[in-house]
């Protein structure tokens, strides 16, 4: 066993994900002596596994999505789907899983960093356990960040453990499409990838237990994903409890409560993510096994370690339960290295937190739906208005203009909103700067929307709510 080596640096930070990364980056060119440590690449889940090459499939997909609504409006177009240039793209764009640039990026900016597996072993002590077996205790000076992030989590459903499913990570890594795919989970992962996946030739089922697609969002969202995937040929079901999986002669098998049975060649569980406390030392917190993330303050200190702690502990992510979005994990960065270094500014503040589903259409929703904002006993007032009665959307042509833009009202101010349609990521912007900045709606009703735009159904809406 080799040597224990102790060290004392200004900042340790654990998980190198697009929050860690950026946060002991920032630290670094402060000038501080930070250690980051990561057990598997420099960048996390994003580059690797998650946004960037689950969206090179769906980019490719669209063109695909694209060139078959020529007929009728262009001309003839054949289009016969091929999964290599996808697959070489996804290896290309993360350097076949590689993070020597990323590392040497950290480490060109001052940072120190640790390949291995970091768990907290007391208060103010992180203990590194490497590949090779050797062991380092670090006791920082300053702070420690928890930028663990969050792993893909399975349904206790019997059977399902034994068999060979796939999580994101295989199917991203994926060489070749199979005939056949079953998807558990109608989330935002199950969604984008299962509709990519049906347009690049693979023919994809999806299974929801919830009454809905995308159920945290509208549910105008979710029946507007469930015709549009029913449409590209995705056999779609919700409300659906699976019972049992089997896995035989290649084959997966799915049998569920009401007697309906689904089989494919391979089967993807995208039923949400778990944060994995217990092997980070969650107990060194005070928090038990019940903890489903690592209680914050405003300023992303971890709340309970104030005054008891020899060093300052903040967390970032994931890990937050605050949102599992990469632009989560980046914006509390920037509020916890602020708060790291002194510098004040601005505390964190959720009322306005944008998610964008990358199907076709793009969801795009920002701050409370409907529903949550009568959960929360708001004054609420709600306008929608499709985009196939807009200028735009008769001049894209029936093929492709689904969407609608919902807006939830609180008073004379925005506290939520839906922009559903092609690019309703991109109108979303406009959408999420008025809720976050609470512009009245009288404002906006004077504002001019550039027309012929899609981004103009938002003046719509607008005009019917004043
Ligand atoms: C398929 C998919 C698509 C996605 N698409 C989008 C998208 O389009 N837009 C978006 O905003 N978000 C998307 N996400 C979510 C996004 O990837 C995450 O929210 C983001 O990566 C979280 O960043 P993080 O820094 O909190 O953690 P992570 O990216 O999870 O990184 C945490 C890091 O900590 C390391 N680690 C964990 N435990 C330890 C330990 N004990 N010791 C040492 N290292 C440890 C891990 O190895 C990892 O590198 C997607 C996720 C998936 C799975
Ligand atoms: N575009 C993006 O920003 C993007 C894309 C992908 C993932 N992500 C992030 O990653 C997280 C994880 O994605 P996800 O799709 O795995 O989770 P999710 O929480 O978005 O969706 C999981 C779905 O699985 C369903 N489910 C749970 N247990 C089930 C069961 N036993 N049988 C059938 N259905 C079941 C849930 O009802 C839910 O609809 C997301 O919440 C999101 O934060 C973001």
């Amino acid at each position: 066993m080799p040597a224990t080596v102790r060290e004392t640096p200004d900042a340790v930070v654990i998980g190198m994900g697009p929050g860690g990364e950026d946060l002991a980056g920032r630290l670094a060119d402060a000038g501080l002596d930070v250690v980051g440590v990561d057990e598997r690449l420099v960048g996390g889940e994003c580059p690797y596994w998650g946004c960037i090459p689950s969206k090179i499939m769906v980019r490719s997909a669209d063109l695909v999505g694209e060139a078959r609504r020529i007929p009728g409006m262009a001309g003839i177009a054949r289009v016969h789907p091929e999964f290599r240039p996808v697959a070489r793209r996804v290896r290309q764009a993360t350097d076949d899983w590689n993070d020597k640039v990323a590392v040497d990026r950290f480490t060109g900016r001052g940072g120190r960093f640790l390949r291995g597996t970091a768990r907290l072993t007391a208060p103010g002590e992180v203990t590194v356990l490497g590949a090779d077996e050797r062991e380092t205790v670090l006791r920082p000076r300053q702070a420690i960040v928890l930028a663990t992030g969050s792993e893909p989590a399975a349904p206790p459903v019997p059977g399902l453990a034994a068999t060979p499913y796939w999580t994101n990570r295989e199917l991203i890594e994926a060489e070749e499409l199979p005939e056949s795919l079953l998807i558990i989970g109608g989330g935002a992962i199950g969604l984008e990838l299962g509709q990519a996946w049906q347009r690049l030739g693979c023919a994809v089922t999806v299974v929801e237990a919830g009454p809905q697609l995308l159920g945290r969002e509208e549910p105008e969202s979710g029946d507007l994903l469930t015709q549009v995937l029913s449409a590209d040929g995705v056999s779609v079901h919700t409300g659906v409890e699976v019972q049992g999986v089997e896995y035989r002669d290649g084959r997966f098998q799915l049998l569920c409560k009401r007697g309906e049975r689904f089989s494919a060649d391979r089967l993807l569980v995208a039923t949400g993510r778990r944060i994995a406390l217990d092997r980070i030392g969650g107990g060194v917190l005070g928090l038990g096994s019940e903890a489903r993330a690592v209680p914050v303050d405003e300023r992303l200190r971890v709340v309970g370690t104030q005054g008891s702690w020899p060093v300052g502990i903040w967390a970032i992510g994931d890990v937050t339960g605050k949102g599992a979005f990469t632009h989560m994990a980046m914006y509390q960065a920037d509020v916890a290295v602020r708060a790291i270094l002194g510098q004040g500014g601005a505390p964190a503040r959720y009322h306005a937190v944008p998610r964008v589903t990358f199907t076709d259409p793009e969801i795009g929703a920002v701050g409370l739906t409907e529903a949550q904002a009568r959960a929360e006993g708001r004054r609420v007032r709600t306008a929608q208005t499709e985009l196939s009665a807009s200028s735009r959307g008769y001049i894209h042509g029936s093929n492709g203009n689904a969407g609608f833009v919902k807006l939830v009202a609180d008073g004379d101010t925005l506290v939520g909103a839906t922009s559903a349609g092609p690019s309703g990521g991109e109108v979303l912007g406009l959408l999420s700067l008025a809720v976050s900045a609470r512009i009245p709606i009288a404002e906006l009703a004077a504002t001019i929307w550039a027309y012929p735009t899609f981004h103009r159904a938002v003046g719509t809406a607008v005009a019917e709510l004043a």
